[in-house]
């Protein structure tokens, strides 16, 4: 992208409101994978303006459960890793990784505070020992209406690194960390009409899909996405009337429209016909994805900035929007995608090596800390997904897989939450839009000038962290 003629001063002066119809404030949805997105990503993306989706693998059951537990979350405040007086120590410090805020707090049956535990007081401890063995008593407690501002402070001024945000009973509400005030005052929370945090489902194209998209949207889903990898089929497109009917139809009883995602497409004729089928976002990739062989194994895919231009413009023509969906590996990806026309974009692997990820935090040999992840097309998957059918069509299905199995997401030491890695993208797309003289996506969609470069010119542009 080259840059052009600029009047804004400041990169905090770039809004970045997706321009999907979604609205969400950051543009920048989690993937549908089974490694990436549950509820502690979907609380999280959502209270920094994003989306996660929940996958088409799991329950619906477990989706109503999970999405009640990110409606019932604090918008502002971090939801936290709690333990009774009684567990382990063991047990806590393996609890403390699954947040990124690295603390668990004490509560009694009523949720009330009685302590906190940081990895520090676990240093010489016993694992057997119990949490009340360690845990430290002198914590901050703030309201829950305190501004970001006020917590920042409060913590600045007693050298403490996390406000426990209690209610008059002193009953847990949130958590903050000095990082997340100042998250808090950047990023808006994506909130439904309700005031509640946003999340997506997805639904295959088998099965009773009528029945799935009720249920998804009677969970409060925010958005359905309906997802396979070859999006312009005829299965595909029948599936989708059908999920139109059933949203149109909820939709008048409740008076609740919810957008309909569906790919994956990469052409503009595929945008059409599932924009006729009732497509209100289109899903652009086939094959970039860090978890596919679909390219290796088919010869089938788009590179993804051209897929991401043409539908872009193909959908616009039609008054919609897309998602670019998969490849982001830098900052930069998410720019480019947003330059094409993207109205978001979705990540998978790489949010799947952070703390908020679903997977359990593993140690390597030479002691790195990794999530496993798994493409959704994967032998695994497919496994998974086909649980109900016999052994025989199990191992069919099996066979024809287009993903791996198992691939190690390293969490970067830098960089180990979900939340720092959207700092970091949204950090670089304010300043692509600044560069193109934009002040929101619709603008810098506009503006921005963008060039085919060589091998050599993007190697030029790669950082060195050593010497040559
Ligand atoms: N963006 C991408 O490049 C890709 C993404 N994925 C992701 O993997 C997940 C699983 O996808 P998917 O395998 O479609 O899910 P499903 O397991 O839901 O299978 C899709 C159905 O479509 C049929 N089908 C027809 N043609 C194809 C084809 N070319 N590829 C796959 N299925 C086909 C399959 O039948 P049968 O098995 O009998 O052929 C099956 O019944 C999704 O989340 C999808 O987005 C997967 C591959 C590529
Ligand atoms: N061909 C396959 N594509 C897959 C598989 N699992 C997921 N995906 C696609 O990748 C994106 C995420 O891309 P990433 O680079 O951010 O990881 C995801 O949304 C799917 O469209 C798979 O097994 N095979």
């Amino acid at each position: 992208m080259v840059p052009s003629r600029s009047g804004i001063s400041s990169r905090l002066d770039v809004d970045l409101t997706s321009t999907d119809g979604l609205a969400t404030p950051t543009p920048l949805v989690a993937a549908n994978m089974t490694a990436v997105s549950g509820r502690r990503m979907a609380e999280t993306m959502a209270r920094r303006g994003g989306l996660a989706v929940f996958p088409q693998d799991i329950p619906s059951d477990v989706v109503a459960r999970s999405i009640e537990k990110v409606k019932a979350a604090h918008p502002v405040f971090d939801t936290a890793v709690t333990v009774s007086p009684t567990t382990t120590v063991g047990e806590t410090l393996s609890l403390i990784g699954k947040r990124a805020h690295g603390v668990a707090v004490v509560v009694d049956g009523d949720r009330r505070v009685i302590g906190l535990v940081t990895p520090q007081d676990a240093l010489d401890a016993d694992r057997f020992a119990q949490a009340k063995d360690i845990m430290t008593t002198d914590v901050t407690r703030v309201a829950p209406e305190s501004t970001p501002e006020e917590v920042f402070e409060r913590l600045s001024e007693q050298h403490q690194k996390v406000a426990l945000a209690v209610d008059a009973d002193d009953r847990l509400v949130g958590l903050m960390t000095p990082k997340g005030a100042l998250r808090s005052a950047i990023y808006s929370p994506a909130l439904d009409h309700e005031g509640r945090l946003r999340a997506g489902v997805a639904v295959g194209i088998n099965g009773d899909i009528p029945a799935k998209v009720r249920a998804a949207l009677e969970a409060r889903a925010d958005v359905i996405v309906m997802d396979t990898a070859h999006g312009h089929q005829e299965k595909m497109i029948s599936a989708l009337s059908l999920a139109r009917e059933v949203r149109d139809a909820f939709a008048g009883e409740t008076g609740r429209r919810v957008l309909i995602v569906a790919g994956n497409v990469v052409t503009p004729e595929g945008c059409d016909d599932l924009i006729d089928a009732g497509a209100d976002i289109l899903k652009v990739g086939v094959g970039p994805g860090a978890m596919c062989t679909t390219r290796m194994q088919t010869g089938v895919g788009r590179p993804q900035f051209s897929a991401v231009l043409e539908c872009a413009e193909a959908a616009s023509a039609r008054g919609k929007s897309i998602w670019a969906d998969g490849g982001v590996r830098h900052p930069r990806d998410v720019a480019l995608a947003l330059a094409a026309g993207a109205g978001s974009v979705m990540i998978g692997s790489w949010f799947a090596g952070t703390h908020e990820s679903t997977g359990d935090q593993l140690v390597d040999n030479q002691g790195r800390v990794y999530k496993e992840s798994f493409g959704m097309a994967s032998a695994r998957a497919v496994r998974q997904r086909t649980r109900e059918q016999s052994a025989f069509d199990r191992a069919r299905a099996a066979m024809f897989e287009e993903g791996i199995s198992s691939s190690r997401m390293y969490l970067d030491p830098r960089r180990p939450g979900v939340e720092d890695l959207i700092d970091w993208i949204t950090s670089g797309v304010r300043s692509s839009c600044t560069y193109a003289g934009a002040r929101s996506l619709g603008e810098f969609a506009e503006r921005a000038v963008v060039g085919v470069q060589s091998g050599s010119g993007y190697e030029e542009g790669r950082p060195l962290d050593q010497s040559w």
